[in-house]
């Protein structure tokens, strides 16, 4: 059974149209790409999940039922402005949130110090926040949205103000939650983490869904490209949109920038060379990146590369 399901999800500030009937399901243990440019609806979503907002229509079933805060107990989530009392140490911040979330102090407490201590932070953990790194203050607050082991971890662009050691950290976090079940939701505007982590992942364009499936499917969206060097003309084989020259045109062995018509597995083509008796010296094949696919489906606004 999915963790998080939501159907025909409508949002509208007055004029604004934020989420436009938006569907998706999350289930247990898989990692969900929430991906679009800014503006695109996606922290609005995940405060429909929340019960901090409440949706125009449509519905939304997480963790078994309509969205209430009495789930907080059994949902993590980094919102995306960051920001800790100051005044309180990083344990001491950990342990109140522990125990908003219904654990006993000594339990968020020992929970929060294994997180520190995985965090790198185990020295910091009397520290005043407000004496702490904007990267460290932001590993207290993720320690905050995990200490209670959650079933639902929602990352809002968790990877934003982390130096790359602290992305790797958090990637090795977002893949621990999942591997004991939980379902993980996370925004980002950086590929390459969506890349690396996500089993599925959603494209949203102003509110409305764009693409939701795996990385895979994403990378059929658009037509592979290829590079061969090839003893005959490429453009007669099937499965060929269009197939240009590189460089000065050769009597025998011509390098040829193929690309193929969308959903066209390069490897049909390379059996269609054989079984002709097409020569080939060199085959390159390049499939879309998530990057590619983004700027296709959902404008090049709102992506880091
Ligand atoms: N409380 C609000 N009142 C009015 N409009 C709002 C409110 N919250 C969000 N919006 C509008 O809803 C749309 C979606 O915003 P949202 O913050 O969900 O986008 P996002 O995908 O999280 O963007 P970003 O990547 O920039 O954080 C925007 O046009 C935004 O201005």
């Amino acid at each position: 059974m999915a963790i998080l399901e939501v159907s025909n999800l409508v949002k509208r500030f007055g004029d604004v149209l934020a989420v436009d009937d938006l569907s998706f399901s999350v289930a247990p243990g898989e990692i969900f790409g929430f991906l679009g440019g800014n503006g695109a609806g996606k922290t609005t979503t995940l405060r429909m999940v929340l019960d901090i907002i409440r949706p125009t229509s449509g519905s939304i079933i997480v963790l078994g039922g309509t969205p209430d805060r009495r789930k907080a107990g059994s949902i993590g989530f980094l919102p995306e402005e960051r920001g800790l009392y100051s005044g309180m140490s990083a344990i001491e911040t950990i342990v109140y949130f522990g125990r908003l979330k219904g654990m006993s102090a000594s339990d968020a407490r020992s929970r929060g110090m294994e997180l520190l201590e995985r965090f790198d932070l185990a020295v910091r953990a009397k520290s005043d926040i407000g004496d702490m790194s904007k990267g460290m203050a932001q590993k207290v607050q993720l320690a905050t949205s995990l200490v209670n082991d959650p079933e639902l971890l929602m990352l809002d662009e968790p990877f934003s103000g982390l130096d790359p050691v602290n992305q790797g950290l958090l990637e090795n976090e977002i893949l621990r939650a999942s591997e004991r079940g939980a379902a993980v939701i996370f925004s980002t505007h950086v590929m390459q983490h969506a890349e690396r982590l996500c089993d599925r992942l959603l494209l949203l364009r102003k509110g409305r869904k764009r693409f939701e499936g795996t990385l895979e499917e994403a990378r059929a969206q658009l037509p592979a490209s290829l590079t061969v060097i090839s003893r005959g003309d490429p453009r007669s084989i099937p499965g060929v949109a269009f197939a240009h020259r590189n460089g000065e045109a050769q009597e025998i062995w011509q390098e040829w920038r193929v690309e193929l018509e969308p959903g066209v597995a390069p490897e049909r083509v390379l059996e269609h060379c054989t079984a002709n008796g097409i020569g080939l010296r060199r085959w390159d094949e390049r499939h879309a990146s998530l990057h590619d696919i983004f700027v296709e489906l959902v404008g090049g606004e709102g992506v880091e590369q």
